[in-house]
């Protein structure tokens, strides 16, 4: 059977570097085109990729998956940066090249789509949530985009259970103290050198609290869902939002 023939745009980044060597190891897929900052995103067709995987930055991901979708290669992201308004641009885009598809992956490890879903479990539950986020020093967003992914199911699970939004006692505090306010869920971001990506979900019921805490360790712990996006993008045309529509988490 033919390899898949994959790209990964980023190859020279924190995550990227790890992707271009996941999929070189791996024995369905072929490692076709490496691009960094500065390659021409011609490089992707020249090389026959049907599958790009992009990890760069905010500013240059809409041009990136643009061009992908217009050439007909499917797309695999992880990079960060989609508002509702890029989300829509995307769509319009697909709408044009109906066979391809991309996946769009706030988070790539098991652990942190897991950690969405038991949030969305406890949300009804349980009338006060807060997210906080930790991420190493070298990241360019805030919140990052599990965070902003989480406090939104979070939202939507409260809105369908009746839930109100949450009251805000604070009348008097320094600007930014309460976090960024994410569909009513206050989410907070910390940057620390020595850590990589954490999470904690803080629920607050009458006399209780539940924390749901993930750890990204180390950059491998990406991988899996990387791999698991390239192979599944392919038969998935149109726009997923989230590694939990190619999980069977039921
Ligand atoms: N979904 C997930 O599970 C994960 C997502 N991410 C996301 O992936 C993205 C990359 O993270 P990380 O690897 O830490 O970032 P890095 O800064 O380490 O790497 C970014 C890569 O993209 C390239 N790049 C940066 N800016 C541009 C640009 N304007 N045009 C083209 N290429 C560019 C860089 O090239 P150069 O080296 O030349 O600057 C580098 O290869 C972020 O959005 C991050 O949030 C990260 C981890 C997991
Ligand atoms: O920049 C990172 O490192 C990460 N980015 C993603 C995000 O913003 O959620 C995923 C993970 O947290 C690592």
């Amino acid at each position: 059977m033919s390899k898949l023939r994959v790209a990964v745009i980023g190859s020279t980044g924190r995550i990227g570097s790890e992707a271009a060597k996941a999929v070189d190891a791996a024995e369905d897929l072929e490692l076709v085109a490496a691009l960094h900052r500065g390659d021409s995103l011609d490089a992707l067709a020249e090389a026959g990729a049907q599958v790009a995987v992009d990890l760069t930055h905010p500013d240059a991901v809409m041009d990136n998956v643009g061009y992908c979708v217009r050439n007909g290669i499917h797309a695999v992201v992880g990079t960060t940066g989609w508002t509702d308004e890029r989300l829509a641009t995307l769509r319009g885009r697909l709408a044009e090249s109906p066979s391809t598809g991309v996946l769009i992956a706030p988070n790539f490890s098991v652990g942190a789509v897991l950690t969405m879903k038991f949030a969305q479990a406890a949300a009804r539950f349980l009338p006060t949530v807060e997210v906080i986020e930790l991420h190493h020093r070298g990241k360019a967003d805030a919140p990052s985009g599990t965070a902003a992914r989480t406090a939104r199911l979070i939202a939507e699970a409260r809105e369908a259970a009746g839930l109100p939004r949450q009251e805000d006692p604070t009348t008097h505090g320094l600007q930014g103290a309460r976090g960024a306010d994410v569909d009513g869920i206050p989410v907070h971001a910390v940057r620390l050198q020595g850590l990589l990506a954490h999470q904690e979900v803080l629920f607050g019921g009458e006399g209780e609290t539940l924390t749901i805490r993930h750890d990204s360790l180390h950059h491998s712990s990406f991988m899996p869902g990387v791999l698991l996006g390239v192979r599944r993008v392919v038969d998935t045309p149109g726009l997923t939002v989230g590694l939990e529509h190619f999980l069977d988490l039921d």
